[in-house]
């Protein structure tokens, strides 16, 4: 057993550096985790949206999934952008046939321009063959509308839906509050079938958000691939896009990147 703890990403390439498996590999590494991919799709994106989407052969997923299982293995994994029903299936299969656990479900649907990066009849592949596999879920507010049928509109709509996701057999579910009303707080919700906690910090009123949910979900994996619990992981994931938001890095002329190197620098 490597003593070095790791963390896989399976999802989609971000030729942008802000979102992806580009996020997700640096997250890693800024919380001292080593970081290896599985990638899905290529996609061609930049600050103001997604010009070109190519997913990769469905064996090609199922390859680069085997490669580390037959060797290294990983502490922990999450999923991101993952385009269709055959790719969701494979990597389900590979999930159960490695017997990894601290699995990170990202229900990556649609970029924040609006591109879809889910192909929309593959949301019941997800429900069906990931999301019993999930320790935890992270969708943002239209993610868990589009898994639940539910309308999120208020914190009590938000508990409805995380009990709901629950019940589908994810362990624990985090309903992401970035997309909620301007309110002047941003609040996450996380709960483990029994409880809710709340994790609230002070809406940055900014455009550069491309990749938070990826970076959110990646920090929660590498600290789950380090022995944390659940609660602590969201913890730090929440303290770690709060400095990568707070801390702008302007770049591009639209929705810019977070600041994948602002808590670990202190700056948070
Ligand atoms: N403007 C903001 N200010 C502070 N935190 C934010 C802001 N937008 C999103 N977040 C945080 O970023 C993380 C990702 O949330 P969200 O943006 O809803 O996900 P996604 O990127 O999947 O749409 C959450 O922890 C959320 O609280
Ligand atoms: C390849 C890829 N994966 C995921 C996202 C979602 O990004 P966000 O976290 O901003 O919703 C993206 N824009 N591109």
């Amino acid at each position: 057993m490597d003593k070095t703890v790791k963390a896989l990403t399976i999802a989609g390439s971000d030729s942008g550096g802000g979102a992806g498996i580009q996020a997700d590999i640096k997250t890693f590494q800024e919380l001292g985790v080593f970081g290896m991919s599985a990638i899905t799709a290529i996609t061609a994106q930049n600050t103001l949206g997604v010009q070109g989407v190519y997913p990769l052969p469905v064996e090609a997923v199922r390859q680069q999934i085997q490669s580390i299982g037959q060797d290294m293995g990983t502490d922990a994994l999450k999923t991101g952008m993952l385009f269709s029903s055959e790719i969701i299936q494979v990597v389900a299969e590979q999930i159960e046939h490695f017997k990894w656990q601290n699995v990170v479900i990202d229900p990556v649907m649609i970029a924040k321009g609006g591109a879809p990066l889910l192909q929309e009849q593959a949301v019941a592949a997800l429900k069906k063959y990931l999301l019993p596999l999930a320790t935890v879920i992270t969708p943002n507010i239209p993610e868990a509308e589009v898994l639940t049928g539910l309308t999120i509109k208020t914190p009590e709509d938000r508990k409805e839906a995380a009990r709901y996701l629950w019940n589908l057999g994810a362990a624990h579910v985090v309903i992401k509050g970035g997309h909620g009303a301007e309110d002047a707080e941003v609040v996450d919700l996380l709960y483990d079938g029994r409880e809710f906690t709340e994790y609230k910090s002070r809406r940055i009123n900014t455009p550069n958000t491309h990749g938070t949910g990826c970076t959110f979900a990646a920090a929660v994996t590498a600290e789950l691939a380090k022995g944390r619990g659940v609660k602590e992981a969201v913890q730090v994931a929440k303290a770690f896009i709060q400095a990568a938001i707070e801390n702008q890095i302007e770049i591009g002329q639209g929705h810019g990147p977070t600041n994948h190197w602002a808590y670990q620098r202190g700056l948070g």
